[in-house]
Parts: structure tokens; sequence; C-alpha cells
């Protein structure tokens, strides 16, 4: 198959033939006979994203969501690897968890990476043997699941972890830190003077300093103030933020009322600023989505009883091509190119991720940049049929090709000039454990 005329995320003007489940050649007026031609001329094509932080929900939770609504929905927003949190039920942090949570990856289109959680139950030797994508979130203040653990179990966390090769991320608040006084008010913004910046910023601290004592590194999970992400970056530590933590702040809430509940919870808009800074220009590794989906009805309660979590996994990629195409937003599309794919293939070790080269995972993206819709909840693909971002600009793939296969296809983007709108189309596809597959595991 040969893409014909793509623009790369660079402006580069390329063909990209793609054999098997690879990209074979990368180049300019590459020879089309005999190949199965896709016209891509004024069409951007990206790698395709890695979201390193998504709750899918199975077992446990599946009306929330299931590896089949949840990787569908990646799929149509351009992400073609995922990795899920280890807060289901059961969590998985021992050896059958992990299993029984692969079976159900089966279900999923696009390649996916299982991450192992830390409670006190946990079983670190068996666990750190299967094929584990990080060990992580791990929980330093109770969040959806209350996996928070103590500092002690942390460093141990952090050494078996360490010794075994496995990277580790955090979930960095502090409970010490949080402000009781807001208990009293009821209002949606409660929930971001409750859990305070400073919980954050005291908890990435603290975890840096337990992973220099062990000659560790960590990766900081949605880190959601520019104080968190400085405190990470100079200690050589790895970080990413939620597109809601890059896009939304404090002023939102008295419209999103108990549906913009999330920990770390949304920040003041002088933060966010400060925190879209830290993306454009680079102090940020990557953007991951935290995709946490809860139903209407779940979230439709108290502050204090609404479930914590956004979706987000579908609108991701879009919400960032809609902030490339405006010179003022500060980002490229290489920065996103970066943040995305890039980025979080180099940090989690994925070589045959991340990039459009000759020899790497046909994971690719065709989005239209001339052009933007506005984000409906209703249109999403997720069991979660609400977002943060009702109306929002965004640019939404045209198709998604995960190692060679095209698993999504836009409806209207089938046949442009055909305005009866047509129906998404989602091809069978299994994805893949990008840490290889189960009958390789390790002795
Ligand atoms: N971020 C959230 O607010 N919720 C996540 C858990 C988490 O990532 O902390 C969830 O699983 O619902
Ligand atoms: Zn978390
Ligand atoms: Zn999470």
């Amino acid at each position: 198959m040969l893409i014909r005329n793509a623009t790369l995320p660079d402006g580069r003007q390329r063909d990209v033939r793609v054999r098997g489940e690879s990209i074979a050649e990368v180049g300019r007026d590459l020879d089309a006979s005999d190949q199965h031609v896709i016209e891509a001329t004024g069409k951007r094509l990206f790698p395709g994203m890695i979201d390193a932080h998504v709750h899918f929900r199975q077992p446990g939770y599946p009306h929330k969501e299931t590896w089949e609504s949840g990787s569908r929905s990646a799929a149509a927003g351009g992400v073609t690897t995922i990795v899920d949190q280890p807060n289901t039920d059961p969590p998985t942090i021992d050896g059958e968890s992990f299993d029984q949570k692969a079976e159900f990856a089966a279900d999923s289109v696009v390649d996916w990476g299982i991450n192992g959680g830390v409670t006190a139950d946990w079983i670190p030797n068996v666990l750190l043997r299967r094929r584990l994508f990080a060990l992580g979130e791990v929980f330093l203040a109770d969040s959806t699941g209350d996996m928070g653990i103590e500092s002690d179990l942390f460093a141990d966390a952090l050494e078996a972890a360490t010794d075994n090769d496995v990277p580790v991320t955090v979930h960095a608040e502090d409970a010490d830190y949080f402000n009781d006084d807001a208990k009293a008010r009821d209002d949606a913004d409660a929930w971001s003077a409750f859990r305070t910046a400073k919980a954050e910023a005291e908890a990435v601290e603290r975890a840096c300093t337990v992973a220099k004592e062990h000659d560790a590194t960590i990766h900081i999970a949605h880190t959601s103030t520019p104080e968190g992400v400085d405190i990470a970056s100079e200690a050589e530590m790895t970080t990413e933020v939620t597109p809601h933590h890059l896009l939304l702040s404090r002023r939102d809430l008295s419209e999103l009322g108990t549906f913009g509940r999330m920990n770390p919870p949304l920040r003041r808009e002088k933060r966010r600023q400060k925190l879209y800074e830290r993306v454009v220009d680079g102090t940020v590794d990557m953007i991951a989505t935290d995709h946490a989906p809860h139903t209407r009805e779940e979230k439709d309660a108290s502050i204090w009883d609404a479930p914590s979590g956004v979706p987000g996994v579908e609108t991701v990629l879009p919400l960032l091509l809609a902030e490339a195409r405006d010179p003022d937003s500060g980002l490229t599309y290489e920065r996103v190119r970066d943040l995305t794919a890039r980025n979080p293939a180099d940090v989690f070790d994925l070589p045959q991720k991340g990039a459009i080269e000759a020899g790497k995972d046909a994971d690719l993206v065709l989005v239209d940049t001339t052009e933007t819709s506005e984000i409906s909840g209703a249109a999403l693909h997720s069991k979660c049929d609400w977002t943060p971002f009702e109306g929002y600009d965004a640019v939404f793939p045209e198709w998604t090709m995960v190692r060679g296969a095209v698993v999504y296809e836009r409806g209207d983007a089938l046949d442009a000039a055909d305005t009866t709108a047509q129906e998404d189309v989602f091809y069978d596809h299994q994805g893949e454990n990008v840490r290889g597959a189960d009958s390789e595991r390790l002795e």
C-alpha cells in the first residue's frame, strides 16, 4: 500500500509505503505500480498517538467503558497505542489479575500495554515478571479505586520495579496538604480548593527524592501545576500533562459543575497558562489523557459524592491539532508529534513505535488540518457520551491505521461530496501487547 504525497508533521511532503505491519519506505515519487494507493495530497500524516494513561474499566466496570468501546474511541481519535491503569476490579496487582485483564485486552482494536498497581496485597515477584508496561500509576493519595499507599511501600515498590527494569509512573498528590476548610463548601470549585496545588508539588518533590535515593527514574502522571513540572524536570524525571489541565481551568467549573471533578483537579487560569508554556517549550515530555470515563448519572451528584475523572482518549489529538492550527498557540505540528508519539515511545522504550520512518510499525493517522469540526459528546465512540470539551474546535482523523491495518474510517471522509451523514466504520483488528506476546513471557 502506498500513501501518496502526504504532508508529514515537519512539513515535508512524502510518499509512505506500508508493507505488512511496517513502514517499508518514506520518500518522494515512490513507485506506485501494483500498489493500493491512498491519495493524501493536502492532508497531514501523523504517527499514531501513544496514550500512556487510560482507564478502560475492565474487569469491573464495563458499564463505564470496555476494551472494545475504549479502544474504538481511541482509534477514532488517532490513538494507536493505549496503556491501561490498574484501578480496575480486581485491581491489577498480581499474576492472575494481569492475565485476566490481558484476556479482556484481546478485544482492543489498537495496541496496548497493561500497568500493574501497588497495594498492601500486591505480589511484586509475580506481577513484575508479566509483560507489564509499567508499574503504575502508583497512587500516593487515594483516587478512584482508593489505592493510595504509604511512603514505605512506595520506596519498596520503586526498588522492586527498578530491579526488574520496569518503569514506574506516579500519581503524585499528598493528602497531608489537602485543605479541609474546603469541605464546608459544596460548589464544584471546592474540589480544586481541597486538593491543593501544594499537595501536588510536595508529592512530586517527595517522589523524586525517593527515586534519586534509589538511583531510579520515575514518570509523573497527569502533572497539573507548573510547580510540579519544574520540580520533576529539575530532578531529571519525566512528566505527562492531560488535555484537560492544558485547556481547562477553575474558570470552567461554573459550566462543568461536578463533571469537571478529577484528580488532580483543575487549577487557576494563571497556572494553566504556565503549564501550557511548559508543554510548548518542551519541559513537559508528553500528553496523556487519563481517560477516566464515568456515566452521566454517576457524575450528576454533589461535588463530594461524584466520582473523579473525565474522558479524553478520542478528543486529545483532535484538540491538539486544532491548537496547532493557530500560530498564536505556540504549539507546532512537530511539537504535537513529539508530545503524542516520539516522546512516549522514547520514555517508555518502544523502539518500534512513535515515528514515520522505514522499519517502524505502520501506526498512522491521516488528518485534514484545513478544516475543523465541533466536538460533540453524543458523536464520540466511548461508552461515556459526554465530554468536558463539548463544542471545542477539533481536527478528527479521516482514518487510523494500526500496524498496517486501517482500523477506523470516518464516515464523512469516505466521500466528502456526499453530505448525507455516513456511518463511521471500524474494521476487525486485534491489538497487541506492545511489550510482547504472552507466549514469550519470561520465566
Ligand atoms: N484521574 C481521576 O480523576 N480518576 C481516575 C483515577 C486517577 O487517574 O487518579 C479514575 O480512574 O477515575
Ligand atoms: Zn491518577
Ligand atoms: Zn489515571
